[in-house]
């Protein structure tokens, strides 16, 4: 469910029973510049939650604060049911282990073997040599890097690199792992293989994920739910389904822009508040895209609308389009048909104006 811009980021959401993760009006402000401005979000047990915004949005600021590196100056931070926000450096430390975290520029130690790389956070931990090895080799053969463990950093790619990554942020049985733009760095096809092992990792250890990026798309392939954060506010939250068939903020219809289908320049440049045709947007999610929607399409098209642009396409196992479609103004019952039609199947229509 997309909730109401302006009230999402000042109403704390009562947190499940399940929740890993819970902040409650967070404020972070540094001199004049407030980073976080009430941030109120969860996350459940085995859910991957896609946290999106600009530059200077707040993100790295939030992650801060969720690793305790960063103290908020008001508000709640709860892993795992206990609260992390003001206790000491020395208490955050066993807590801090709970959490795993993977990065853009991977931070792996070069003078250390991929194994000894992984097997670091459970040396820390002061776990016997023998232990973190097997430990260590089993998550390289999670990962799908059995074959490197004796191989150095510089001697792999930057897909191996982000797998020894997740392999070690994983050592210490974390409740969470926290992604930092750990693809942003990679190309399309690596980005695509670290983000499906991701998913693969989530389904099969149920662990909890929180990813930070600015980047749509890695959201749109495995988060299952997305927040979007512009200046320091929760601005957007909901399933990434019906955030991405029909996003309420203006910016996350701004992030949106490159992935989904938009109004032609020289149609959108005519819009008036009057004028011989009207304009639909036309937002649809669920099985409505899939079959009825193309009939109902294909009634109005042939009573006289036509169809402008538009297409579907499939977000994780469910479809998701966008069409845009010119109607004769003049035929006020036809408009009111096509309208009711397209919203009795579970579209959302708006009128966007007059060409
Ligand atoms: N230590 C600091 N001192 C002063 N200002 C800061 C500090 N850390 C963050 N800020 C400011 O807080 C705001 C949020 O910054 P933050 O780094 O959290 O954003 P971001 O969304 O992570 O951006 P980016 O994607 O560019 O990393 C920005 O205006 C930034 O300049």
């Amino acid at each position: 469910m997309n909730s109401h811009p302006f009230l999402s980021a000042q109403i704390a959401p009562l947190a499940p029973a399940d929740a890993v993760v819970t902040l409650s009006g967070v404020r972070r402000r540094f001199n004049d510049t407030v980073a976080l401005d009430g941030i109120s979000l969860s996350v459940r047990k085995g859910e991957i939650l896609g946290i999106i915004g600009r530059s200077g949005a707040g993100k790295s600021t939030l992650i801060r604060c969720l690793n305790g590196l960063e103290r908020p100056d008001s508000g709640e931070i709860t892993i795992e049911g206990k609260r992390i926000d003001g206790l000491p450096e020395r208490q955050l430390q066993p807590l801090r282990r709970r959490i795993g975290m993977i990065f853009q520029h991977f931070n792996l130690l070069s003078a250390k073997t991929v194994e000894a790389n992984v097997a670091l956070p459970l040396k820390i931990e002061g776990l016997p040599k023998a232990e973190r090895m097997a430990r260590a080799r089993d998550l390289l053969e999670l990962v799908g890097l059995s074959d490197k463990a004796k191989a150095y950093p510089a001697q792999l790619s930057g897909g191996q690199k982000q797998r020894v990554g997740i392999a070690r942020a994983l050592a210490a049985r974390p409740a969470l792992l926290l992604s930092d733009e750990a693809t942003s760095a990679l190309d399309p096809e690596t980005t695509r293989s670290i983000l499906a092992l991701l998913k693969d990792i989530n389904r099969k250890l149920g662990l909890t994920i929180i990813l930070i990026t600015h980047e749509m798309d890695v959201v749109r392939s495995i988060a299952d739910r997305v927040a979007v954060i512009d200046a320091g506010r929760i601005v957007e939250t909901g399933t990434v389904q019906s955030v991405f068939a029909n996003p309420q903020a203006p910016i996350t219809q701004r992030l949106l822009e490159g992935s989904r289908p938009r109004l032609p320049e020289h149609v959108a440049a005519r819009l008036n508040p009057a004028g011989e045709a009207i304009i639909l947007g036309v937002d649809l999610s669920g099985p409505y895209g899939q079959s009825r929607f193309f009939t109902d399409l294909a009634d109005a098209l042939s009573a006289g609308a036509s169809l402008i642009q538009g297409g579907v396409e499939h977000i994780q196992d469910e479809s998701v389009g966008r069409f845009f479609l010119s109607l004769p103004a003049r035929d006020a019952n036809l408009v009111e048909r096509v309208r009711s039609t397209l919203q009795a199947g579970g579209a959302h229509v708006e009128v966007l104006g007059h060409v």
